[in-house]
């Protein structure tokens, strides 16, 4: 008898040395989106003071390139602009929780003009911020359907000087809307305007505007229903403990943004992170009269369709 031969090393089971031999772990963390704005500063906030931030592939982009990720599967779950989500309503399902909402005066969505309102040309020429889906979209309606213009728009990068270049009124987000909003808000060295268009929408429907949701898409919630609920928790656990402890996430925030403190309490106190009965009546409101615009999925009578956390 000849001794067996070993197999050619190509064939021998493979052990990594040291490694637990064993099912290989191919979980993939949830990639998450996190809008690059001052706004979403308290929503993931407490998810470092839990930990749970480590549990996420996190990717922190603008708000038009995060809703772009998660609509063609490059993003898991997180924010999308209200008007990307009506949109693309079919493959998406809402999280119930968090959100960027504000019913009433939003501070950093803002229409900023070189003359008052009432002078503004019958045919103005408006620049609309190339980060913004929904402001932008609530800017046209509010100018074409409230105030009786008939503009022509055009992209501009989101910064008030591109903004303004050549144009006699410009939508801009975010936290640069935010810094217009507190330098040209009252008296303004140059003379501008500004209109905060979440106050306008209040004036005029009387209900919340809601711009951003937390969605995930149908084909992962389907796949990762356990994950998806863990996300969902996180976040609502965030926001919780980021309003009980909202002196240490102005603290925090206050180090590094070119606001005062009190500036960023009140902008943090404004905003409103969940999705009550009236925001939902607000998006719906929003989404019915979106569609006179631009080409929306219709939402169903009791839609929009929320992912079931169970909870
Ligand atoms: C309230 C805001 O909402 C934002 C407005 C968005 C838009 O106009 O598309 C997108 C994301 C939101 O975070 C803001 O930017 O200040």
């Amino acid at each position: 008898m000849t001794a067996a031969t070993p197999p050619p090393s190509r064939d021998r089971p493979r052990t990594r040395r040291g490694a637990t031999v064993g099912p290989v772990n191919n979980a993939r963390r949830p990639r998450v989106g996190h809008i690059a704005f001052l706004n979403c500063m308290p929503i993931y906030w407490g998810l470092a003071r839990t930990g749970a931030l480590l549990e996420f592939d996190l990717r922190r982009d603008a708000p038009d390139e995060l809703s772009r990720l998660l609509v063609e599967g490059d993003l898991d779950i997180g924010p999308i602009t209200l008007v990307e989500y009506l949109r693309h309503s079919d493959r998406l399902l809402l999280i119930p929780d968090p959100a960027v909402a504000a019913d009433g005066p939003v501070l950093s969505v803002n229409l900023v003009t070189k003359t008052p309102l009432a002078e503004l040309p019958a045919e103005p020429r408006v620049s609309l911020a190339s980060d913004s889906r929904t402001g932008v979209l609530l800017g046209r309606m509010l100018l074409e359907d409230r105030y009786g213009r008939r503009p022509t728009y055009r992209t501009a990068p989101p910064d008030l000087e591109s903004a303004l270049d050549g144009a006699d009124a410009a939508v801009l987000i975010g936290d640069e809307a935010l810094h217009v909003f507190h330098e040209h808000g009252h008296d303004s060295p140059r003379g501008l305007h500004v209109l905060d268009l979440a106050a306008e929408w209040k004036d005029w429907t009387g209900l919340p505007m809601v711009f951003a949701v937390w969605a995930v898409r149908r084909d992962y919630a389907e796949a990762h229903p356990g994950l998806v609920k863990d996300v969902h928790l996180a976040f609502r656990d965030s926001v919780r403990l980021s309003r009980e402890e909202i002196g240490a996430v102005v603290a925090s925030a206050a180090r590094w943004e070119p606001f005062a403190p009190a500036a960023l309490a009140e902008y943090f106190d404004r905003l409103q992170f969940g999705l009550g009965d009236r925001h939902l009546a607000g998006l719906r409101e929003f989404a019915s009269r979106a569609a006179r615009y631009t080409e929306v999925k219709d939402l169903s009578p009791e839609g929009p369709e929320f992912f079931d956390s169970d909870i």
